[in-house]
């Protein structure tokens, strides 16, 4: 009876997306309408409860209607790249590979690498994460894409030196294939404090049984999924006295995770502006910036594509969020569908 319910809603709100479209459609006449005297599993009408599942799809499906799925809407927003070039930023966990329990073995599948690559061969892609630089390539593992570690903080982008940036903090290196790359790392001065910081919060930390440090290089991840539900107001307390010694540092939150992170202004949207500029796009308006990501910090690059009127911000969700993004993924096997049908759509219209 739930599947048809939702069947009818579906169709009611004139819903062709993935959900709806795994699912054999019947005309609204033969679907059954929701009946609130029709027993529950027991036969009892007075036992029956609310169905909070379907109450959550319900909100769904209407959060559908304002940030509309990138795949339903593939066609569309496509007709509008025609001429333009497309640019494609993604971020790691939750967009690339699903949300694990241990953060080190957040892997992404070779499905998805290899569909990363196809969008990488046939425009510039950058992968955007909170992570260190040097983690996020160890789990990609790919030399088709442009890196930005720590929230962007630690950029390895195209050659060209971005002129708008102090150039103080941006250098030459090889990539592992030995091509030249320019590296911009805006919070190098923060690196001494942030080695202190680490050895302090292992320690602290050590006595709270779950908690987690990741040392992100330019920030630090404290992730507490397998911390008590007591324990975390003694973790974050910890965590903030740790901070609090440290001038310049700020706690931002993540899925289950507080992240330190130095107080300069940059984010991720920093970062997409900078790898525009390297790549040449500063002021162009034939570029069309896309950007997949799931977490609050990719809130950030969502409000620069939104202020320069360019692109599509695309948020990862499964629940209805708060965003400034203008389409939606449900998960990373939906953000593989829409990266395949990229490739695809960039394979035919090259040909
Ligand atoms: O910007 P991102 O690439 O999305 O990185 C944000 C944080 O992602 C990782 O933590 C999250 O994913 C883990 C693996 O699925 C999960 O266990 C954890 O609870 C999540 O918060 C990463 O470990 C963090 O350092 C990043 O800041």
């Amino acid at each position: 009876m739930r599947e048809n319910l939702k069947r009818w809603l579906y169709q009611a709100m004139g819903f062709q997306n993935e959900l709806a479209r795994n699912q054999r459609i019947e005309p609204i006449s033969k679907a059954t309408k929701p009946n609130k005297t029709e027993p529950n599993a027991a036969g009892d009408p007075k036992d029956s409860k609310p169905d909070l599942s379907l109450c959550a799809d319900v909100k769904y499906i209407s959060w559908l209607k304002e940030h509309p799925s990138a795949l339903s809407s593939f066609q569309e927003m496509i007709s509008a790249a025609k001429g333009k070039c497309i640019v494609v930023f993604l971020d790691y966990d939750g967009t690339l590979s699903p949300i694990v329990n241990d953060p080190d073995s957040a892997f992404m599948s070779d499905l998805m690498r290899s569909a990363v690559r196809q969008v990488a061969r046939l425009y510039p892609t950058a992968i955007i994460s909170g992570r260190s630089r040097q983690k996020v390539y160890g789990f990609v593992k790919l030399d088709e894409v442009f890196y930005a570690g720590s929230h962007g903080m630690d950029i390895m982008g195209p050659t060209i030196q971005a002129s708008s940036y102090d150039g103080k903090y941006q250098s030459k290196s090889l990539d592992k294939k030995g091509n030249e790359l320019t590296v911009f790392q805006p919070a190098q001065d923060f690196l001494p404090s942030i080695e202190k910081m680490l050895n302090e919060l292992e320690e602290t930390t050590s006595e709270i049984n779950g908690a987690l440090v990741e040392d992100n290089r330019f920030c630090i991840s404290v992730h507490y999924r397998h911390v008590l539900q007591e324990d975390f107001g003694l973790l974050e307390k910890k965590v903030q006295a740790v901070v609090a010694k440290y001038p310049g540092f700020h706690l931002t939150r993540g899925k289950k995770v507080i992240e330190i992170r130095p107080s300069i202004k940059w984010n991720k949207g920093d970062a997409l502006l900078y790898l525009l500029e390297t790549l040449g796009f500063a002021n162009s308006s034939d570029v069309l910036p896309i950007y997949i990501g799931d977490d609050r910090t990719d809130e950030d690059a969502f409000k620069v594509l939104n202020c320069r009127g360019q692109g599509y911000p695309i948020i990862v969700s499964s629940n209805p969020r708060d965003t400034l993004a203008s389409y939606s993924l449900r998960d990373p096997s939906e953000v593989l569908s829409f990266l395949i049908r990229l490739a695809r759509w960039g394979d035919l219209s090259s040909v």
